[in-house]
């Protein structure tokens, strides 16, 4: 059908106003050659196509009126193949035209030789009247075509402000609500048949759109607390900018975002390191291929890891490369480390707090690291050193995949996967009533093993290698590698602080390494002889002296630098090792708190 079927029945209603007026038979046909509206003989075949109407084809394609006395025989009739039993004596076709396009014909017959004297002898005042009605019909059809284009283009604008991830709210000048769209329905659980047509101040009292009217100026980047209807409290970001026309107030806009997901692509962007590929742990032993192959092989599985190994042996890469392996790798990788931070914190860090469940600067709440690795990976180093009452905490989220945060009441659904990691023997600690034996087997299910860097020595070359290339590229230097004596004394060292003491050794090293030179015996860190000797010097007492002399040092570095958190940071990078091991020395040695 065409567009004149939309004002079909005002189509009828002006054939039938013809007829009368005129006394002749009328048709009204749309574009697409179906009858929109007939009198006499023809009523009958309302809506049906025409076939045999060359002229009215004509007309449609022209735009022009036609009037026609030799029905059969003009040439417009010659393609028809009903042209010599024509039942037409004549004929007055006048386009209906809208935009300069014709939408329809209305077609003025006759049947016998009187109809058709009455046609021609009335010829221009019949054409006049017609034209009106043509008219009447185009205005009332261009009405109809203007309000399904106004319909379409709200919809389309509903579509678009209801697809973006913002909330939008508008209001008039005198704060009735115009817009509200579906974040802001969700945002707030009202429906917009509850909130538009109503006042924003009585609606949503917080609202920044309040501030903007009340004081005819915009707001940027505002924090405003508000309540869901269920109670709950969210803290929106907020712009409220003044709409107006011709220098007149129209209204205000407001557009915002939930801070937790502000939060959430800030932690992203600001935690965004390089991709961790399988392809970037280094090794050609036996063993780190096997692990590599196991780790990737369950890279896509949504069962919990256990990667346990020495400190410095590489778990945290691993576990980087199974997160951007696994279909998570577009979200983000949450990385913590149970012993480094205080068990008071410990926590809050994990799963947040809710607004109000501290007083004073803390009191807006705060994102744990659960709801910050949504959708993602959350590593949890260090995980033999979580306090039993967080043990507890942590075998809920794996058992009923939800969190509650500190000083809440509600359960929040996380979709994490998680991978934890420890130095320590586990089935130890679980023996000393020190780790839920399970929340072992939960974390246990698929098991990871690094094993040293000293039962992997064929791997030390390529590291140093790869390490070379690393450190002389970070610190711009042009290195011609290792001399013979400087490999063999590090393919003897036994590396107890595995590849970070490894990497921390070359780092040295390229540092004081002449450019365009070899690394010697004489550019490698003085620690890698040190211990050799200390190894002959003190034979079997050789761990208690080790012990002597690392608490020593661990004093002297107190001392010097200080005991803050940065200190504690650069004291671990110092000493080739990690802060959870700084901190698990401190402790041995007593000099922080248990
Ligand atoms: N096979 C490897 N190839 C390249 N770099 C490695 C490899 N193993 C470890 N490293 C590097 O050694 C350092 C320590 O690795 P990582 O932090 O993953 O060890 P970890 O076992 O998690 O240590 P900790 O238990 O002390 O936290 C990192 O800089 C890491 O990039």
């Amino acid at each position: 059908m065409g567009e004149l079927y939309q004002i079909q029945k005002d189509a009828q209603s002006i054939a039938e106003v013809i007829a009368a007026a005129l006394n002749v038979e009328t048709e009204i046909i749309d574009d697409t050659c179906k009858i929109m509206g007939a009198t006499g003989r023809v009523r009958g075949f309302l809506l049906t196509k025409r076939t045999d109407s060359f002229i009215t084809q004509w007309v449609i394609k022209h735009n022009r009126p036609f009037v026609i006395t030799n029905p059969g025989k003009n040439k417009l009739c010659q393609p028809c193949p009903e042209k010599d039993e024509c039942i037409f004596t004549g004929g007055i076709y006048y386009p209906i035209d809208v935009n300069e396009k014709c939408h329809g014909v209305i077609s003025l017959v006759s049947f016998n030789e009187h109809q058709k004297n009455l046609l021609v002898a009335n010829q221009n005042s019949f054409i006049d009247f017609v034209a009106k009605m043509a008219d009447l019909l185009a205005t009332k059809l261009q009405q109809v075509m203007t309000m399904n284009e106004l319909s379409r283009a709200n919809e389309y604008l509903e579509a678009i402000i209801n697809s973006v991830n913002e909330g939008i709210i508008s209001c008039d000048e005198n704060g009735l609500i115009t817009c509200f769209n579906q974040t802001a329905e969700r945002v707030f659980g009202l429906s917009k048949h509850e909130a538009i047509g109503h006042n924003i101040s009585t609606v949503l009292p917080n609202s920044l759109l309040n501030k903007a009217l009340l004081e005819c100026k915009s707001f940027y980047d505002e924090k405003i607390p508000c309540t869901h209807t269920n109670g709950d409290g969210i803290n929106l970001i907020s712009n409220a900018t003044i709409v107006t026309s011709n220098k007149k107030i129209l209204g205000a806009v407001e557009s915002f975002s939930e801070e937790e997901k502000i939060f959430r692509v800030a932690y992203r962007l600001s935690n965004r390191e390089d991709v961790t590929a399988f392809d970037n742990i280094i090794g050609t032993s036996a063993i780190i291929k096997k692990t590599k192959r196991l780790a990737l092989e369950v890279a896509q599985s949504a069962s919990t890891i256990l990667i346990t190994g020495e400190s410095g042996t590489g778990k945290e890469l691993f576990a980087r490369a199974v997160h951007s392996a696994s279909h998570r790798s577009k979200e983000p990788f949450v990385a913590i480390n149970c012993s480094a931070i205080p068990d008071s914190l410990l926590e809050s860090e994990l799963f947040g707090y809710e607004r109000g469940a501290f007083t004073g600067a803390k009191n807006e709440g705060k994102l744990g690291k659960f709801e910050l690795a949504h959708g993602g990976t959350i590593f949890l180093d260090e995980i033999g050193d979580m306090p039993l009452h967080l043990q507890i905490k942590i075998l809920r989220v794996l058992q009923e995949k939800n969190i509650e945060k500190v000083g809440g009441t509600k359960n929040i659904p996380v979709d994490v996967r998680i991978i934890a990691a420890t130095h320590q023997n586990l089935t130890e600690q679980i023996a000393k009533k020190q780790f839920r034996e399970d929340l072992y087997y939960r974390l246990n299910v698929i098991p990871l093993t690094i094993p040293p860097l000293r039962e992997r020595s064929e791997d030390i070359p390529v590291l140093i290698e790869y390490l070379c290339q690393k450190y002389a590229s970070i610190l711009n230097k042009n290195i011609q590698g290792l001399s013979k004596g400087a490999l063999n004394i590090l393919l003897k060292y036994k590396w107890p602080g595995n590849v970070r003491e490894l990497e921390n050794a070359i780092e040295y090293a390229i540092n004081f390494c002449p450019n365009g030179s070899h690394i010697t015996k004489d550019t490698l860190p003085s620690w890698l002889f040190n211990t050799v000797d200390i190894i002959s010097a003190y034979g079997e007492n050789m761990k208690q002296k080790l012990e002597m002399s690392e608490k020593q040092i661990l004093l002297e570095a107190l001392d010097h630098m200080g005991s803050s958190l940065q200190a504690k940071k650069q004291i671990a990078q110092n000493m080739g090792i990690s802060l959870s091991s700084l901190y698990r020395k401190l402790r041995k040695y007593h000099l922080i708190a248990d």
